[in-house]
């Protein structure tokens, strides 16, 4: 099996993230779990994933969380630090992620709350979390129906990603996961979006499906994660460069916010939350992709009620909302627009 290593390079936090078919097999070899471990899952990611962590650490406990946004929160946050309390670990243990990015969020979130931060480790098993949750080192929880208010940045000492664990994943997860892809295309990877306008979604999910890797799938996750190495290393704390990955994240966690309890997934509120951002050409050349992959690109969500979750967001500043633009495949602008605007930008697309 090919194995790719990719360096993230940030001084003393700095970590390798290991890309390669089967590499959940050899974690007693890649991590240190000669130690407590605590193995954090959640109900959908299959157990054997998480036993074969278990069986590899010196003393592990598993928590499985419930699968879905919902668990992100305060108790099951609060639940975790106890149950490391009660397993008596210390500052010497650890923390593993077994899942997406609920479980990799939330986490790694206690990881760095614990005894003011213990080692943490991400093995995520979906495609959102292996193309861009997993790496940066950006771990919260939601708090008041607000996603992602409560958290901190705190890099995982390294990151196993095994395209099998891809295999069992639903069609509408790998498209979910694929969203986040794609806007990374966009703004960064002109080449990237060509391959999303060439592959054959079909194919590589028939590949999956009999338990082979798809090749076009490691491919778009090693250029996701090029390009998520490139933005942190120069940007870790989001102070400029970084907030281009919030690309179709602003209207997106608005979508979000007010259909989590639709069941509407992450990335395909990102895909939503692109298509407003976009010019005319580069929207011509988006729909088709998004559409290929089953993601939705149609929104009837309330205005009001969209853009009340949008100004609690992260990105809000002096009254204006830093909003990434994109005109041309592979840029993109960064511009300060008022709560109206952006209501406009959104009832404009959506609307008519
Ligand atoms: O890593 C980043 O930086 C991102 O913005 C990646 C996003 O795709 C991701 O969904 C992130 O969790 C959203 O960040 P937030 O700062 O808006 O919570």
């Amino acid at each position: 099996m090919n194995r790719e290593t990719i360096t993230l390079s940030l001084g003393a936090d700095s970590y390798d993230i290991v890309l390669e078919s089967g590499c959940l097999q050899q974690a007693g070899d890649l991590l240190n779990l000669n130690r407590k471990v605590l193995v954090v899952t959640d109900s959908g990611v299959p157990e054997s994933y998480a036993d074969t962590v278990d069986a590899a650490s010196l003393a592990a406990e598993v928590v499985r969380i419930p699968q879905g946004e919902a668990s992100k929160n305060f108790d099951h946050f609060r639940m975790l630090l106890s149950r490391m309390l009660a397993f008596g670990m210390g500052r010497g243990d650890c923390v593993v992620a077994v899942g997406g990015g609920v479980v990799g969020d939330m986490s790694g979130f206690a990881a760095a709350c614990y005894m003011r931060g213990i080692d943490f480790y991400n093995i995520p098993t979906t495609v959102l979390s292996q193309v861009d949750s997993s790496i940066g080192g950006k771990t919260a929880i939601d708090l008041d129906g607000i996603k992602n208010v409560v958290g901190a940045f705190y890099q995982p000492c390294r990151v196993l990603i095994d395209p099998i664990t891809l295999s069992t994943l639903s069609r509408r997860q790998i498209a979910n996961g694929l969203a986040e892809a794609v806007k990374m295309a966009l703004c960064f990877d002109p080449e990237a979006f060509v391959r999303f306008e060439s592959l054959d979604f079909e194919a590589e999910l028939a590949l999956l499906a009999s338990g082979q890797p798809s090749p076009a799938l490691i491919r778009i996750i090693s250029d996701a994660l090029h390009t998520k190495r490139d933005v942190v290393e120069k940007d870790e704390k989001e102070q400029g460069l970084r907030r281009v990955l919030n690309f179709g994240h602003t209207l997106g966690h608005g979508i979000e916010s007010v259909n989590v309890r639709n069941g509407m997934l992450h990335g395909e509120c990102v895909a939503l939350g692109m298509l407003p951002m976009c010019s005319d050409s580069v929207r011509k050349r988006l729909l088709p992709v998004l559409e290929k992959l089953g993601l939705p690109t149609a929104c009837s969500s309330d205005p009001d009620q969209v853009m009340q979750a949008v100004v609690h967001d992260k990105k809000q500043f002096a009254g204006k909302i830093r909003s990434i633009l994109v005109d041309t495949v592979g840029t993109f602008t960064e511009q300060e627009l008022s709560p109206e605007e952006l209501r406009q930008r959104y009832t404009k697309y959506f609307s008519s």
